[in-house]
């Protein structure tokens, strides 16, 4: 008889490599399991929502949150218990199941679909674009997509089926809001997002031109760091020459020519903070009418009054208060309030009882610290950005304080 006992071996060893790594997958990706139980008549269903990290066609991505609310929203009149907590589930919620129950007793939401945008947040880029998003997916109307698609801008080629797979499930009722903040100045895609949607929603978001260009900076700094990181041996040499390095000066040395002294236009941070430049050609293709300028500084101090202008321009109810938001001393920002509910309540008073809330706040990538400029330093960008902000108030009919 043949035999070849290393191949065996190998196989052995590899077999079982193979086994506890898709073991470990499995393992991996079901990271939480939370239940809803609905009484409906003399019935219990129970309702299984599992969160995944990844998304896989078989599951439905929706966050709990708006899972909860769902099933509230669609059932009231029925008891509820087990709303679990949400706030911490930071993967996808990715299937649900209807246990102990004919499902299609239960008026419950089963048209989910991924739906292409019907509105955009389009920028700008370090102008409060995420919190903006956050706030607005608090809506039980608004399906809001997780990651930055890019697709007007790098991946236009893949076409409008692979656009709609970057979108979360949604219900018919929802809206889907996408952000990606450097279609703002990118001149092939305002023409792309026409083309696509004659009447989608834009949303823009600005900030002191000033502070935007240093939030810019410091990004491109830390995304250097990293880089410089991996790129440490031979490459590093290459990819500093390629042009790359020169984000390892000052935010002075950069912003500004070192011989004559003036404003460095062509420095990305300061070019992308020009507002009216790239607001115009989003105005060749779109009416005002279409797009709302959402305020990045009162995003960071009353996030309520400029949710109740989205909601307003949305066309949704107002659902997202001031009582949705808690102030955090050690970021120095608003972050959301979440509710959580643990047992089922008898009556209504023990009902507001049980209701507790947590926080959950941007990640610590927002609302990094920035470099101090000099005053005469801010002086000279101030009277650099002033006839550029003059011509973007009067584009947008509204004037900002930026000084
Ligand atoms: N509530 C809350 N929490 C944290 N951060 C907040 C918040 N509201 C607004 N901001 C400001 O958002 C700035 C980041 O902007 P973006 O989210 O548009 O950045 S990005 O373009 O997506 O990288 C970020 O800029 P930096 O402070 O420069 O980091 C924040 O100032």
């Amino acid at each position: 008889m043949l035999r070849c006992p290393k191949l065996t071996r190998y196989k052995l060893m590899s077999g079982g490599l193979l086994a506890a790594f898709s073991l470990f997958l499995m393992l991996s990706t079901v990271t939480r399991m939370n239940e809803v139980h609905i009484r409906h008549g003399s019935k219990d269903f129970t309702f299984f929502s599992v969160a995944f990290y990844g998304s896989s066609d078989n599951f439905v991505p929706l966050s709990q949150e708006n899972l909860s609310r769902n099933i509230i929203n669609n059932c009231s009149g029925y008891n509820i218990s087990g709303i679990s907590e949400c706030n911490l589930c930071s993967g996808y919620i990715s299937n649900y199941a209807v246990e102990n129950s004919d499902e299609s007793q239960l008026p419950l939401p089963i048209s989910l679909k991924r739906r292409l945008p019907s509105a955009i947040v389009i920028g700008a880029r370090k102008a409060g674009t995420r919190a903006l998003l956050r706030f607005i997916n608090l809506h039980p109307d608004v399906a809001a997509s997780r990651q930055e698609t890019h697709f007007f801008d790098r991946y236009f080629d893949q076409g409008l089926d692979w656009y709609r797979d970057q979108m979360p499930y949604s219900l018919e009722t929802q809206l889907t809001v996408e952000k990606t903040p450097s279609y703002f100045v990118d001149w092939m895609v305002p023409e792309r997002v026409y083309n696509f949607n004659s009447s989608i929603k834009l949303i823009l978001i600005v900030r002191n031109p000033i502070d935007r260009a240093v939030s810019d900076y410091v990004q491109l700094k830390h995304s250097q760091r990293r880089l410089s990181f991996k790129y440490k041996t031979l490459e590093f040499e290459k990819f500093y020459k390629s042009g790359h390095g020169e984000y390892f000066g000052s935010f002075e040395e950069l912003a500004f020519d070192r011989y004559t002294g003036e404003i460095n236009k062509s420095y990305a941070p300061i070019k992308r903070s020009l507002y009216c430049r790239h607001l115009e050609k989003w105005l060749n293709h779109f009416q005002l009418s279409q797009m709302l300028v959402i305020d990045g500084e009162n995003i960071k101090v009353r996030p309520w009054e400029e949710m109740y202008k989205l909601e307003e321009f949305l066309g949704l109810s107002h659902q997202i208060g001031k009582d949705r938001f808690v102030y955090n001393e050690t970021k120095g920002f608003y972050c959301v309030r979440l509710e959580k509910r643990n047992q089922l309540p008898q009556t209504n008073d023990q009902a507001s009882d049980l209701i507790m809330w947590s926080e959950q706040c941007l990640a610590d990538s927002k609302g990094r610290d920035h470099p101090v400029l000099q005053r005469d330093v801010r002086q000279q960008l101030l009277n650099f950005f002033q006839p550029f902000n003059n011509r973007f108030f009067m584009r947008v009919s509204q004037t900002f304080d930026w000084k």
